[in-house]
């Protein structure tokens, strides 16, 4: 079995298998033999690339969709990096062998090395993903959101607090590279498999005054829904400060980054009424340091959290709570595994470091804490109840 994690797996937990994309007909099998490809399309009709940037496109194309894992250049900034991380254990092994989640890290650190993104080069630092990010950012549905907020001060306080919990979730599920894939955005608010959000919200009353840490997921909507769900903590002091965490670079499609956040707070402050306030707000708390961003290189590592570096655990043993969101950082959390669905998340997250709490659109195989019956009840549906971004969480641990 590939090895997923450099850390042993405590044996109190079920054996579970590390999540290839060996199967054919599987869910990472399509990510990465359809969706990769899709995405290669995409990059290339937004931007007038060179041949040769976009010969080494369709070079990783068929590498990383029929081909062996090649190493990074010797003089690429980060080989040392990637070392720790497994490259050396990898090279000369089938992508679809790998773990799932260490080949689709290690596809976006190669597609923006093929497109001279480290490079010194005219291409230095274009975010290949800039165009779709800045278009969901200016959508309809956005400026549907944003407009709403006007509406937030109707609402008592715990009925406000629910709200942007959901919009926080609800946005999780707005990530491109799912709807690069078909993924269905439009449904109504996702199906709850496991609902720990009224236990979140008294521990965050209970621990008021501490650091919250926020884990971002994807740019756009759902980082202008957790923009909004920031200020509310440090509004209503149940966050002396947050620290939002973001990826040192672009990163699966949607990923946020330091220069995302800075949109979505250009773009709540020129949106006038609540949104103008709360992104306001959030300005000056930036320039107070009550709201840090946070862009660690083991953001964008292809490991679980379980080998997180000293300096990280040391920062999320120090928040009142962790805030992870979406579904990579759920996979990265509790170990991309065939776990069954009931194993205990508190179990698979016995590890962490503090309190974590994780908000997620389910859009991939993996999932924990699920009662029985639910699971029973997702199965006889039939439908891809796991990847199809129908269903979400919020899952609490470690309080
Ligand atoms: O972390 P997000 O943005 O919620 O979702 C990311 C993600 O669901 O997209 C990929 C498929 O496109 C998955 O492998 C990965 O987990």
């Amino acid at each position: 079995m590939p090895e997923e994690s450099r850390r042993a797996v405590p044996t109190a937990l079920p054996d579970a298998d590390v999540i290839t994309s060996d199967a054919p007909g599987s869910f990472p099998r399509s990510v990465m033999c359809e969706r990769h490809p899709a995405l290669i399309r995409r990059v290339i009709e937004a931007f007038p690339y060179p041949s040769e940037l976009r010969a080494r496109l369709y070079a990783l194309r068929e590498e990383a969709t029929e081909g062996v894992i090649t190493p990074l250049d010797e003089d690429a900034h980060d080989r040392d990096a990637w070392l720790e991380w497994g490259l050396a254990e990898y090279v000369g092994t089938p992508w679809t062998r790998a773990p799932f989640l260490w080949a689709e890290s290690y596809f976006y650190r190669r597609l923006l090395g093929a497109l001279d993104y480290f490079g010194t080069g005219p291409w230095q630092g274009v975010d290949p993903f800039a165009p779709f990010k800045r278009a969901e950012l200016t959508g309809a549905e956005a400026a549907a959101e944003v407009g709403a907020l006007d509406s937030l001060t109707e609402l008592t306080p715990r009925d406000r607090d629910r709200a942007l919990l959901l919009s926080s979730l609800w946005g999780n599920r707005a990530d491109l590279g799912f709807q690069v894939g078909g993924g269905d955005t439009s449904a109504a608010v996702p199906d709850l498999v496991c609902d720990d959000s009224a236990d979140l919200w008294e521990l965050l009353e209970a621990r008021a005054g501490g650091r919250v840490c926020l884990v971002a997921d994807n740019a756009g909507r759902e980082l202008l829904s957790d923009l909004v769900l920031i200020d509310t903590l440090l509004a209503s002091d149940r966050a002396r400060e947050v620290v939002l965490h973001v990826k040192p670079g672009p990163y699966y499609v949607s990923d946020a980054t330091t220069a995302d956040v800075l949109d979505g707070l250009r773009h709540l402050c020129a949106a006038g009424g609540a949104a103008e306030r709360t992104g306001t707000r959030l300005w000056r708390a930036m320039v107070h340091g009550r709201l840090r961003v946070r862009a660690h290189p083991f953001s964008c590592a292809p490991l679980p959290y379980r080998d997180m570096p000293a300096d990280l655990a040391e920062e999320f043993a120090s928040a009142s709570v962790t805030l992870m969101k979406g579904d990579l950082n759920y996979r990265r959390l509790v170990g991309d595994r065939h776990w069954p669905a009931t194993t205990p998340f508190a179990a698979v997250t016995a590890y962490f470091p503090g309190t974590v709490a994780a908000l997620r659109t389910l859009k991939s195989d993996v999932v924990t804490g699920l009662d029985r019956a639910v699971v029973d009840g997702l199965e006889a549906g039939g439908k891809a109840w796991r990847t199809s971004g129908t269903h979400a969480l919020v899952q609490l641990a470690g309080a």
